[in-house]
């Protein structure tokens, strides 16, 4: 079984071929109404063209498909690709459109107005509930749909690293069913990665947080023994403080992982991994920019004057400081989730502080994610502070888990 590389097909030849390539455009957006949302940061936008356009420059008629959060299978129109499509055309010279549908009539149609050299995004392929089906079948319907939209001689490049760990039908079974070949950032992305899988330079300190929190629960199991230590902030921290026995007031909380986190915290000791929790939280009284906020101890977040209702939406400082002073005393970082909801000035003095850590201090350091690089970049901090910014959250941290990541796994053939 052998991998295929972008470079092997433009080597074949592409000139008036479909070329189906999955990328990841899920960018965040701003909170204006929805069908005028624009993109708050187009670095997902930006990782992606060089396959884009190496592939248009080469004569083929591309393809792109691609998600944007997390629709239930219905075309919404808060999830349309627009906004997204619109900012990528503005980055590049090559003609690109949005088709109106997943794999309809209007994605047919506009498929075969497609020139040479020219791209067409399909719509969210999350607007299909097929896309991300249990069911084997259901999806491989919808791959052979994208598939016929290319037609007889097409070909399929997976570059959507942030989407690698999904089983979905864009990213999973359409590599097994057209010619399949690995995009450039995918590769780039692995090869740095392999760097933290490799002998990480020790200590190697993990940073969590965000809002995936069920998806993100299950990795640490395998962090545990590998990482010298884990600190945990972000939305995360909530399901931490409970298995300590600590309420947490209205904060984001996932019950019935409470007992396994208890599990990882007894493991960690004897495996030689150290959680770090917070000792402070911003708590405030409701999930909103200009919301009233107090700073309380994180094991007695229902102190504060929201009481039951209070709502954590921050680390406080002296976590901060403590977080602060493990990454520049590692030799490795790797960070996925912000520490706060950085998107609200009042609750991103957390992340700020990881950030500012990270671009002081000389350690190796991965920041994974797209709200993650998101924040990075939007709270002022030049890329070129970090050792390499990751596209994947989920993804890198199911690599790093040493995961068999099913975009991947698919794109090996004879
Ligand atoms: N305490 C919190 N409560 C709710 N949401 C949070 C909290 N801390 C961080 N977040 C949110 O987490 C989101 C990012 O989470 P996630 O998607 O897991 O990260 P990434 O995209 O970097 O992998 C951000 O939009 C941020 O507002
Ligand atoms: O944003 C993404 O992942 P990330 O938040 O883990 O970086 C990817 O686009 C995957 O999206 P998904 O987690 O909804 O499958």
């Amino acid at each position: 079984m052998t991998l295929h590389t972008l470079d092997e097909l433009l080597a074949e030849g592409v000139q008036g071929r479909y070329i189906l390539v999955r990328s990841d455009l899920n960018v965040p957006l701003s909170g204006a109404e929805d069908g005028k949302q624009t993109v708050t940061d187009d670095g997902r936008l930006r990782a992606s063209l060089p396959v884009i356009e190496k592939l248009a420059a080469a004569g083929a008629r591309v393809l792109v498909l691609a998600h944007l959060g997390r629709p239930k299978g219905v075309p919404e129109q808060k999830y349309s690709l627009k906004p997204a499509v619109e900012r990528l055309a503005e980055l590049t010279e090559v003609s690109v459109s949005l088709a109106d549908d997943v794999s309809g009539s209007a994605a047919q149609a506009a498929a075969a107005a497609l020139q040479d050299g020219q791209v067409l995004v399909l719509q969210n392929v999350r607007f299909d509930p097929r896309e991300t089906s249990k069911g084997d079948e259901e999806r491989q319907e919808l791959a052979a749909e994208f598939a016929a939209l290319g037609g007889a001689n097409a070909a399929f490049v997976d570059d959507a690293f942030g989407a690698v760990h999904r089983k979905h039908a864009s990213v999973y079974d359409l590599a097994k069913t057209l010619p399949s070949y690995q995009g450039d950032l995918v590769r780039t992305e692995l090869e740095v990665l392999q760097k933290l899988t490799e002998n990480p330079e020790r200590p190697y300190v993990v940073v969590l947080g965000g809002s995936k929190v069920s998806d993100k629960l299950a990795v640490i199991a395998n962090l545990i023994g590998k990482a010298d230590k884990i600190l945990v902030g972000g939305g995360m921290l909530f399901t931490f403080l409970a298995a300590q026995g600590h309420s947490v007031g209205a904060s984001l909380l996932e019950a019935d992982q409470i007992d396994t986190v208890r599990e990882y915290l007894a493991k960690a000791a004897a495996a030689g991994t150290e959680f770090l929790l917070p000792s402070d939280v911003v708590v405030a009284e409701k999930f909103a920019a200009d919301a009233a906020h107090e700073l309380v101890a994180a094991d007695a977040i229902e102190s504060s004057s929201f009481g039951a209702e209070g709502i954590g939406l921050d680390i406080g400082p002296e976590t901060a400081k403590s977080f602060a002073e493990q990454i520049l005393a590692a030799k490795t970082v790797f960070w996925n989730g912000p520490m706060g909801v950085f998107e609200f000035p009042a609750f991103a003095a957390g992340t700020k502080a990881v950030a500012q850590a990270l671009a002081d201090s000389s350690a190796f350091s991965v920041v994974g994610g797209g709200d993650s690089a998101a924040a990075v970049r939007t709270l002022g901090f030049a890329e070129d502070s970090f050792g390499h910014i990751s596209t994947g959250g989920g993804a890198s941290l199911e690599f790093l888990e040493g995961k068999e990541l099913p975009g991947l796994d698919a794109l090996q053939r004879d």
